[in-house]
């Protein structure tokens, strides 16, 4: 049995009024056993390792609820162009020619940056999703994962399969931290009789559903076009709705479509910095949340953003609202819920999102002895307007580190940054050479 005990201030994210300046986490094994000031340790708990961090924030690991880990291998390769021209033109052809094992190296390039940015958990919608499971669990992060689905023809059947493989074998590994989703990709790339199909088969397994949702006023007109509907209320009348749906973007909403969202228990990532580089539009966070839907956060993939660092989806998220709402709507404190207890209520993961007694021990500690953390006003305001990915120094999941002192313990960087390298420079030759 592993026994941990932090020292440091503890913000664990379990009301806007707890934080503890000088506060103490005991770990034992996976999971925390106690939350409080220095000196609140359980009588006769003997660690066998401290870090002593006085000068650090220790808090849930971050929760990125919509991305495309493999889609870093595709950074700075398709930038300045709205949604459809980006895929069409670019991504997809790209994507076309990647492996399984580019897939798994992308992947691996994104969750070394995921770490090193205090990410402890992500849903990923992808392809070749053993693969990305694989290095999941030998990175020893969290993750939700979705096999993304086309539904055209025999790649759609073929893609569906192997979600019904992909929760077969890997929905509750490595103790819990790997789960899976299905992955239908939005409403204007899949059929009214393959949505029905999908949800059949999540239903039977009991698994929930990701899907991009009313992204572009592009998506908005083809589905009027075609069936004379919103996009929430043609998955509403299909029966999409009504398990667990985590909806990704939702940025064009009508009061009706946010009322089903509601209705129907939909929670919703959203995804600022990608809205904004992608001119999608501003999701309509304010109203959502009035409504009381679970909003949480994603960054997309890096190639609509460009980065995985949710300290910066934070402060985009915050800002962007800010100025769409007025600057008094979105505080600190409700953002930092966002990446953390509405991550964890989005994936259905019941035991992380918050430091608490019998909770799983994801959490990161953040560098607050440095300049731009001065004076110390408010930790939750630092946290979201001026902290980054770099001011990270630990991050543990299920009771092991993965990061000390900046370096990754489970992941050979180097390696993995010259294969991402290789992989992406090899496609985009190939793609000119045609
Ligand atoms: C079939 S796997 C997932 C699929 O989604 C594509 N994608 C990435 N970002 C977005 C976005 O913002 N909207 C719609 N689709 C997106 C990705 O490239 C994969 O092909
Ligand atoms: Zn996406």
């Amino acid at each position: 049995m592993s026994k941990v005990l932090i020292q440091a201030m503890v913000l664990p994210m379990t009301g806007p009024d707890r934080f503890y300046p000088q506060g103490e986490i005991c770990i034992e094994d996976d999971r925390i056993i106690s939350v409080g000031e220095l000196g609140s340790a359980p009588a006769g708990f003997v660690p066998d390792r401290v870090l002593d961090l006085p000068n650090d924030v220790v808090m849930p690991g971050l929760i990125n609820t919509h991305t495309h880990a493999a889609m870093t291998l595709l950074r700075g390769y398709a930038d300045d162009l709205p949604l459809m021209p980006w895929l069409n033109e670019k991504v997809w052809p790209f994507e076309d020619k990647l492996t399984d094992e580019d897939i798994y190296w992308g992947t691996a390039l994104a969750l070394c940056e995921m770490i090193r940015s205090g990410t402890t958990t992500m849903l990923d919608m992808y392809a070749s999703m053993d693969q990305v499971a694989e290095v999941v669990l030998k990175a020893g992060t969290r993750a939700v994962l979705a096999r993304g689905l086309i539904g055209n023809g025999p790649n759609g059947n073929r893609a569906l399969q192997e979600s019904i493989d992909l929760v077969q074998r890997y929905h509750g590994a490595g103790a819990g931290r790997v789960n899976v989703m299905f992955g239908p990709h939005a409403p204007y790339t899949c059929s009214a009789e393959y949505l029905r199909k999908v949800k059949v088969e999540a239903d039977r397994l009991g698994v929930g559903i990701h899907i991009h949702v009313a992204e572009t006023q592009d998506e908005i007109k083809i589905l009027q076009d075609q069936y004379g509907k919103t996009p929430v209320q043609w998955l509403d009348e299909l029966g999409l709705f009504g398990g667990h749906v985590v909806a990704a973007h939702c940025v064009h909403l009508t009061p009706e479509d946010m009322e089903i969202l509601a209705r129907k228990h939909v929670c919703v990532a959203h995804n600022a910095e990608s809205n904004m580089k992608l001119n999608s539009g501003t999701a309509p966070i304010i109203e959502l949340r009035a409504q009381g839907v679970v909003v949480s956060l994603g960054t997309d993939g890096a190639s609509s953003n460009n980065n995985l660092d949710l300290f910066g989806e934070m402060r985009s998220a915050a800002f962007q609202q800010k100025l769409c709402k007025g600057s008094t709507v979105l505080p600190a404190y409700e953002v930092l819920e966002m990446a953390t207890v509405a991550g964890a209520q989005t994936l259905g993961l019941e035991d992380v999102g918050m430091l608490a007694p019998g909770f799983k021990a994801d959490l990161i500690t953040i560098d607050m002895d440095q300049p731009h953390f001065y004076p110390r006003f408010s930790i939750p305001a630092h946290l979201v307007y001026v902290a980054h990915a770099g001011d990270v120094r630990t991050v543990m999941v299920d009771g092991k580190l993965l990061m000390e002192e900046r370096k990754l313990l489970t992941m050979d960087v180097s390696k993995v940054c010259q294969e991402a390298e290789t992989r992406a420079k090899r496609i985009s030759a190939e793609l000119m050479d045609k």
